[in-house]
């Protein structure tokens, strides 16, 4: 007969143990395959290491010119492993179209981090850019984009205004007070750019040395350097999100530090709306709306928040862009100085009703934001569902980057890519419909495109245009010389990439030369 042995306890937990592991390793396999079948159907990908997979090719050059290169060898979408993570680099303006547009409800979430969750709350908070694509994002999305219509961008005219003239005023005064009239403007475009989003968005008036420039510059200084590519390491190789326990505490005391700053803002802007004593802003416009009585003190806080920060420093990089450009094309400058003294003349400044005359200044700005796009691979999209394209399978939750410097460096689109040419876009200023143009015939997409298109775009352009169109009315740029008399050097190849991947020009120093002698009385000038 039969008799069964009772098995001693170890001989038990030797057998329960290796149950365990085999089903460990059955699962791991069957994950294995699952994902080599996964991987097979991706876009193509370099070779890479492994664990770490392509991270280590994306150090040293700035992400745009390494994705640029990739492409050559690898066609208009390719794949990056990055760690745990895929990338998905999409660097042609018809993959594009078909993808960020087209199926505009697959790919327009985000994926956001730990940092970036303890940071804006994810989706509990209202920092429009670090939402996940869903109710929350679209309701939050449209009451910012009522407030920031081109219509309702008119009633700012005034105050853009008086902030350019500022500008104007400080740019003039640089160049006297130097004695060889060189001047870094770096400083002076970013107070010009902040002090007008916050004039926009909360209806003050801010003077270079109060506290709120200081302290918005500081919390923003204090997010950007919990973005920076080192802290996105964690994402990619989980096994060091161990190390960053601090780096999440530091995360929440920023996150305190900015809803306190911004509340306060808030706060005031509610007290004068109560006492009448307030001027049209954006926040006022959201605050006073219909449809918008729900929202809470703290999404009011991360709203305004996010209008502040997010586009001025893009606007200042747009200008210093601009302005070191400008010294190694001086035909640039006079044709655009022709175009001004023959619509304007020289006794007053030149105003948002001139813009349509001006078609060479229009296409000058459509050109450098072509040329040097301050977001260069936007900010990235990620998949809410699976897709396939053009036979390829892109899983739920792969991280979409737009190269939108690939796109603006095709040379197929712009002969001559690296050549600085505001010629290029003359047809488009001159017979396209610009409100409803071709998908195609867009000069840039500087603000990207799709779902999730800059949502301060308007107040951009405005901004962008009177800024622009008024230093050239004023200013000629010319390059600086040394204490030998030689040219000091204005880099406008190389660049530094900034924590929220910008491009940002290095530091330079040129001469503002005013264009005539009603240029002092000009800038002086209240509108
Ligand atoms: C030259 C100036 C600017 C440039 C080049 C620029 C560029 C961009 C880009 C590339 C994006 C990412 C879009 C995407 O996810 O695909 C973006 C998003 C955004 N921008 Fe701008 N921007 C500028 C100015 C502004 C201004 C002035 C504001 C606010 C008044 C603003 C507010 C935002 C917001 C809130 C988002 C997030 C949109 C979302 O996630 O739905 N930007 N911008």
């Amino acid at each position: 007969m039969l008799t069964i042995q009772p098995s001693s306890p170890s001989k038990t937990y030797l057998l329960v143990a290796s149950g365990i592991l085999a089903v460990l390793a059955i699962r791991r396999l069957a994950e294995a395959s699952r994902r080599a079948k996964i991987d097979a159907a991706l876009p193509p990908s370099p070779p890479g290491l492994p664990i770490i997979g392509n991270i280590h090719q994306l150090s040293g050059n700035p992400p745009e010119i390494v994705f640029t290169e990739m492409s050559k060898e690898l066609g208009p979408i390719f794949t990056l492993k990055m760690g745990v993570q895929r990338w998905i680099v999409l660097n042609s303006i018809e993959v594009v179209k078909d993808l960020i547009v087209e199926r505009g409800t697959i790919y327009s979430s985000r994926s956001l981090s730990d940092v970036s969750i303890a940071l804006a709350r994810g989706d509990q908070g209202a920092q429009i850019p670090f939402m996940t694509y869903g109710e929350e994002w679209k309701e939050i999305r449209r009451i910012a984009h009522s407030a920031l219509t081109k219509t309702k961008i008119n009633n700012y005219q005034r105050t853009i205004n008086v902030r350019t003239n500022a500008m104007l005023k400080s740019l003039y005064e640089a160049s006297r007070s130097s004695p060889d009239s060189a001047v870094n403007p770096a400083e002076i475009f970013d107070f010009y750019t902040v002090s007008t989003i916050f004039a926009i968005i909360y209806g003050v008036d801010i003077e270079p040395n109060d506290e709120r420039i200081k302290k918005c510059n500081q919390v923003g200084h204090d997010v950007l350097m919990l973005i920076t590519p080192s802290e996105q390491l964690a994402e990619f190789l989980p096994v060091l999100k161990i190390l960053r326990r601090e780096t999440l505490r530091r995360a929440i005391q920023v996150r305190d530090n900015l809803e306190r700053f911004w509340g306060e803002q808030v706060f005031g802007l509610k007290k004068r709306l109560q006492e009448g004593t307030t001027i049209e802003s954006v926040m006022g416009q959201i605050m006073t709306s219909r449809g918008s009585e729900h929202l809470s003190d703290l999404q009011l806080t991360h709203i305004g928040s996010v209008l502040s920060f997010a586009g001025s420093e893009a606007m200042s990089i747009t200008m210093r862009w601009l302005c070191a450009v400008l010294a190694h094309y001086p035909e640039v400058q006079e044709k655009a100085f022709a175009e001004i003294e023959h619509v304007v003349g020289h006794n007053r400044l030149p105003n948002e009703s001139d813009e349509e005359r001006l078609q060479y200044v229009q296409c000058i700005i459509l050109e450098i934001l072509r040329y040097r796009a301050a977001a260069p691979v936007s900010i990235p999209h990620a998949t809410s569902k699976d897709d396939t394209y053009r036979g390829y399978t892109i899983p739920k939750g792969t991280t979409i980057v737009i190269n939108i410097h690939a796109i603006h460096h095709d040379p197929k689109r712009y002969p001559n890519p690296e050549v600085f040419s505001p010629e290029r876009h003359m047809d488009y200023v001159l017979t396209t419909n610009k409100s409803t143009p071709e998908f195609s015939e867009r000069p840039h997409l500087a603000f990207s495109t799709g779902r999730r298109v800059c949502v301060g775009m308007n107040v951009a352009e405005r901004v962008l245009f009177i800024g622009i169109v008024r230093f050239l009315a004023c200013f000629r740029v010319e390059f600086a010389t040394d204490a030998r008399g030689e040219r000091v050097p204005v880099e406008i190849v190389k660049y530094k990439v900034g924590n929220g991947a910008t491009c940002i020009p290095l530091q330079y120093k040129v001469k503002i030369v005013p264009r005539h002698g009603g240029v002092a009385g000009l800038v002086g000038s209240e509108l």
